[in-house]
């Protein structure tokens, strides 16, 4: 497996859009318990039971919180009132600030594993934003000077007067307990409770001058990584809204395949707002090749696509034939080249039959994905290609081989003649030192592996 992500360090890769900083509480039963108990345990119910969609007040953010903390699961909600984050600051000490967002965790990553060339873009560059990045000569932002692009390193990059966007990132650990009332809840998985920041000033989209220079970039990379759309909100005081960012959003990926069909991979997050996420999949997927995803996430896309039961039958089971039927409906709908889906428990890539890599091969992708997890996971952070190894020595998880027993009996009863389905069992890491940024960090060394791979076979 070494021999494949040395392959794949050969590639060079864009990314853009969203970063921010995670700034990151280690929950305990004893917070949770205080919050509880500040708002009164009948109010909070209620409050779970209306399930508000953003977090205007924070009654929202506590029953959205222990909502998530009950069922284990990856979530995350927008903040839109800019006057709470007074709140969250004299409630919380935050443990540790972090690079946060998907193309900042996936450039800093991929730069210290030493990828050939990484390009960083993001619309918001402040200081605090530059000096999160990694400190590596391969990695680079774009800017325009004197009519041409020129690559420099984001730090030397930023500009003074930027936004700086902040998401509060709650880690929650299996085990955990408080109490609702009469009920004592215990936390069933270990994961991240996001409280994503949703200003208006925040804007995800290409500045107007690099725009034409998107060509550019797509013909000197190997593929692209494309994040952030969670962050598009329905409407803005000047007039724009979000049908005016996905417009933009198209010509970007049709421009950065212009000169050069370029493999380009969407990491979707989670859109609570269910007209922005239906906005994501029906202008965006069909335009990708290949998408990523958690449990949650795949559930509400076929939601969004109207697939009610399916999708609440795999947000309350995680069962693997379930996935699979809805992996079969998003690659066939979306006419995806492939899609990769993270769990807990086991990883997933649904392609068409014709897809150029063996299921063998296909499978081993997936394990550098899982690999790549197990090592940050362990280790808080990728420093150098040689943390790769740590994520070795992580064993499968506990339920690794009834995974593999429950997939060969979905395969048999689901008609699956018209695609490869291949399941691998994750390296659980018993007690991660932060689980947020797992997901990214699986996708990237999915996708990586899967050009690498191509490229192997001449398909690239
Ligand atoms: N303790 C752990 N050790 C290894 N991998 C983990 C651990 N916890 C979670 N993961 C992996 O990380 C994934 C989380 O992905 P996701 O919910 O997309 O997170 P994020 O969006 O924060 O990156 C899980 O599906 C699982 O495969
Ligand atoms: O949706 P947003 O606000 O761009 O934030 C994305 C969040 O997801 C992560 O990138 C992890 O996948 C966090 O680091 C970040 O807080
Ligand atoms: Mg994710």
């Amino acid at each position: 497996m070494i021999g494949l992500l040395d392959e794949a360090r050969e590639l060079s890769i864009f990314t853009a859009y969203n970063t921010n900083v995670d700034a990151i509480v280690y929950l305990n039963g004893e917070i949770v318990q205080r919050l509880i108990d500040e708002f009164g345990a009948d109010a909070v119910k209620r409050r779970m039971e209306e399930y508000p969609r953003e977090i205007n007040e924070p009654l929202d953010f506590v029953a959205r919180l222990v909502h998530a903390l009950k069922t284990g699961k990856p979530m995350a909600v927008p903040l839109v009132n800019e006057e709470l984050q007074a709140w969250f600051d004299s409630h919380f000490k935050y443990d540790v600030e972090r690079m946060g967002g998907q193309a900042g965790i996936i450039a800093n990553l991929l730069a210290n594993l030493d990828f050939r060339k990484v390009i960083v873009y993001t619309p918001h560059l402040a200081k605090r934003q530059a000096e999160m990045f990694v400190n590596k000569p391969n990695l680079f932002y774009p800017v325009v000077e004197d009519g041409k692009l020129v690559l420099k390193h984001p730090r030397e990059a930023y500009r003074e007067n930027d936004p700086i966007k902040v998401n509060r990132i709650f880690e929650f650990r299996a085990g955990t307990t408080f109490k609702l009332g009469n009920e004592t809840i215990t936390v069933p998985y270990s994961g991240r409770f996001i409280v994503s920041a949703r200003f208006e000033s925040i804007r995800i989209y290409t500045e107007p001058e690099l725009k034409p220079f998107l060509p550019e970039i797509g013909l000197g990379v190997d593929g692209a990584i494309l994040s952030g759309y969670q962050g598009i909100r329905p409407r803005y005081s000047d007039g724009k809204d979000a049908n005016y960012y996905f417009r933009e959003a198209k010509k970007d990926i049709m421009l950065l395949k212009r000169e050069k069909d370029v493999k380009v991979h969407l990491e979707f997050a989670s859109i609570q707002n269910r007209e922005l996420r239906k906005k994501v999949i029906y202008n965006l997927f069909p335009l990708v090749d290949s998408v990523g995803m958690d449990e949650s996430e795949i559930a509400y896309v076929l939601n969004a696509l109207g697939y009610s039961k399916l999708a609440e039958r795999i947000f309350t089971y995680n069962r693997i034939e379930d996935t699979v039927m809805g992996g079969k409906i998003l690659i066939d709908e979306m006419n995806l080249e492939v899609l990769q889906i993270h769990t807990i428990y086991y990883l997933m890539y649904i392609t068409h039959a014709d897809n150029p890599l063996s299921e063998e091969e296909l499978r081993q992708s997936l394990e550098l994905g899982t690999t790549l997890a197990a090592a940050r996971a362990s280790l808080g952070d990728i420093r150098s290609p040689e943390d790769f190894k740590v994520g070795l020595s992580v064993p499968y998880n506990e339920r690794g081989e009834y995974v593999k027993l429950r997939f060969e009996e979905a395969k048999r009863r689901l008609r699956t003649r018209e695609y490869k389905v291949v399941i691998i069992p994750t390296r659980l890491v018993s007690n991660p030192v932060s689980t947020v940024g797992l997901g990214d960090t699986i996708s990237t060394g999915a996708f990586t592996s899967y050009l690498a791979l191509l490229r192997r076979k001449g398909a690239l």
